[in-house]
């Protein structure tokens, strides 16, 4: 398929008239073809009008037609074979078996909120008949079900140019919850956004919906974005990025005169707590695993695990022994963009010039855009005293804080600003200390694992990838995970309506086969 550099608005392509910009090789920094052009304020209007359009069409959709459009874009995506993988890695950097995987957590995400849809679960639908000879006061007949929140502005995320971009995770849950999607496309890889978005477009033709479905809307700068949050059209903003980007999103929307909900996923340095146990039994194995974690795609994972909380002593040098040995031998990566590498050096040069904070490894030396893995210590004391050594450098840097005891571990936790992960390395020797942890550790993060690190979220039915501000914009959501789709639903009640105006999922007989609340009681059909 042709790469042409044009926005997508509904079943249209059309060359944006704003500035025009390059994608750029991660790997030499060389410009790539074709030119692409960014939307203007006309293709925002057109995009959100299109969208706003299709709104209640689609997401009236039978759950069965819904399902197989997920399917469809699916399979879209799969379709483009070799020139979807070959144009990523020019992109963004990262190397061709990481973007396989990526591809197939995409397609695997589509298919799950495919099954979610369905299913027919997630429109909650409760009934509770009416009472007429109820006392003191009849009881009227109350029916809820979730419908969709209206458009969503998705914003690709340069760091996983698939899974969390155009047709991501929040582009998936979004179609999934009857919610038309207008994507703003990531400049750091456009030609990937084009081909996925074709893919979208694609089956949103094959399958008949109303084009305002799905729109993608390039820029390389902020206004397409900041346009969109402004639209009156949008109803919900799904984000990855910075911890500036999304709270400028999160002001804009909080700005409009009718506000509405962003979810951002932004920063998060996923404390890491080697428990004296387990740091005795295997801080060497514990250690390597490490450095393998922190520098999987050039540690560009936003729960790459960057700050290392233990007590001192013999099982702790063990770890740093290793995880240092490790480091020294890793290859320097390309980074995403010259902006992230350039971000990334700023934060490890910081870190390298602050007195407290001491250098223990440094990866090997690489070239153009390549990011050299580092490993840092400070005390707890000093971690205590310096907001900013709790900052994310986002790449393969991490730092460890020597805490003299575990209560000093706990106190350093509750420092701690939300989280995306916590994990805990850990034997049976060390689950009280484990145990005196769990308060502070649930108060903080999203997900707290054991014996492993955070990087490579499931997408699953019980994955939460989410966490208190700033690691996501809203504590109370997951943007990985079938959970998603809860972000752009919202309960309507019906009361007394007679029959043939209700929703199919709350007729009475339950037409839909669905999971529903009966009289407080929960009816499984078929069981
Ligand atoms: N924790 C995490 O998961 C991640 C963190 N990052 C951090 O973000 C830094 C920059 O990376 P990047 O991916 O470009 O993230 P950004 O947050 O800078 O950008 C993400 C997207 O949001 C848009 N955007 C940013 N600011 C605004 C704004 N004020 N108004 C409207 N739109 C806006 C960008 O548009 P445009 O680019 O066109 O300006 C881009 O499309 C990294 O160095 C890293 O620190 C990045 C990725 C993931
Ligand atoms: O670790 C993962 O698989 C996902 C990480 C992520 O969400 C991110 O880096 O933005």
């Amino acid at each position: 398929m042709r790469i042409t550099g044009e926005n997508l608005i509904g079943a249209a392509s059309r060359r944006g008239e704003g500035e025009t910009f390059r994608a750029v090789e991660a790997a030499t920094g060389n410009s790539l073809e074709p030119a692409f052009a960014a939307a203007t304020p006309a293709d925002v209007d057109r995009a959100c009008a299109l969208a706003a359009e299709a709104f209640d069409p689609y997401r009236e959709t039978a759950l069965e037609d819904r399902a197989r459009f997920l399917e469809a874009v699916a399979e879209a995506i799969l379709a483009l074979g070799d020139e979807l993988i070959v144009r990523c890695m020019a992109e963004s950097g990262l190397p061709r078996a990481r973007l396989e995987g990526e591809r197939g957590r995409t397609v695997g995400q589509l298919k799950m909120f495919a099954g979610v849809v369905r299913d027919g679960g997630f429109l909650e639908a409760r009934v509770d008949p009416a009472q007429p000879e109820r006392k003191p006061l009849p009881r009227p007949d109350l029916r809820l079900r979730q419908i969709a929140v209206g458009p969503v502005a998705v914003f690709g995320a340069s760091n996983f140019p698939l899974a969390f971009s155009v047709a991501g995770g929040d582009t998936a849950s979004a179609l999934a919850a009857g919610c038309p999607v207008v994507a703003k496309a990531h400049p750091a890889h456009p030609g990937t956004s084009e081909l996925v978005g074709r893919a979208v477009q694609a089956a949103v033709k094959q399958c008949g919906l109303p084009e305002g479905v799905f729109s993608l809307l390039l820029d390389a700068g902020i206004p397409v974005g900041q346009a969109l949050v402004a639209d009156p059209r949008i109803a919900a903003v799904g984000f990855t990025g910075s911890r500036r980007g999304g709270v400028a999103l999160m002001q804009a929307a909080a700005a409009r005169p009718v506000p509405i909900p962003v979810y951002a996923e932004m920063s998060s340095i996923n404390p890491v707590v080697l428990l004296p146990a387990a740091l005795e039994a295997r801080g060497r194995d514990i250690g390597r695993a490490f450095a393998g974690s922190l520098t999987l795609g050039s540690g560009q994972f936003c729960t790459n695990p960057g700050l290392i909380l233990a007590v001192e002593g013999p099982g702790l040098d063990g770890f740093l022994d290793a995880a240092s040995a490790a480091l020294a031998e890793i290859q320097a990566a390309t980074m995403l963009t010259p902006g992230i590498h350039r971000a990334y050096c700023a934060g490890v040069a910081a870190l390298e010039a602050n007195p407290a904070v001491t250098t223990l490894a440094r990866g090997l030396a690489g070239g153009t855009n390549q990011g050299q893995a580092a490993l840092f210590s400070t005390t707890a004391q000093a971690f205590l005293a310096d907001h900013t050594l709790a900052e994310e450098v986002f790449g393969a840097a991490s730092l460890v804080v020597r805490c003299p005891d575990l209560a000093t571990i706990r106190a350093v936790l509750e420092r701690l600003e939300g989280q995306l992960t916590a994990a805990l390395h850990l034997d049976e020797a060390d689950h009280d200390a484990a145990r005196a942890l769990m308060p502070v550790l649930e108060r903080r993060v999203g997900r707290i694992l054991v014996n492993g690190f955070g990087t490579g979220v499931e997408v699953g039915h019980a994955m939460v990838h989410g966490g208190p501000y700033p690691a996501t914009s809203d504590g109370r959501t997951t943007s990985v995970g079938s959970l998603a789709i809860h972000r752009f639903l919202r309960p309507v009640s019906y009361q007394d309506l007679p029959e043939a105006l209700l929703p199919a999922a709350l007729r009475t007989g339950n037409p839909l086969k669905l999971w529903r609340r009966e009289d407080g009681k929960v009816v499984v059909p078929g069981a």
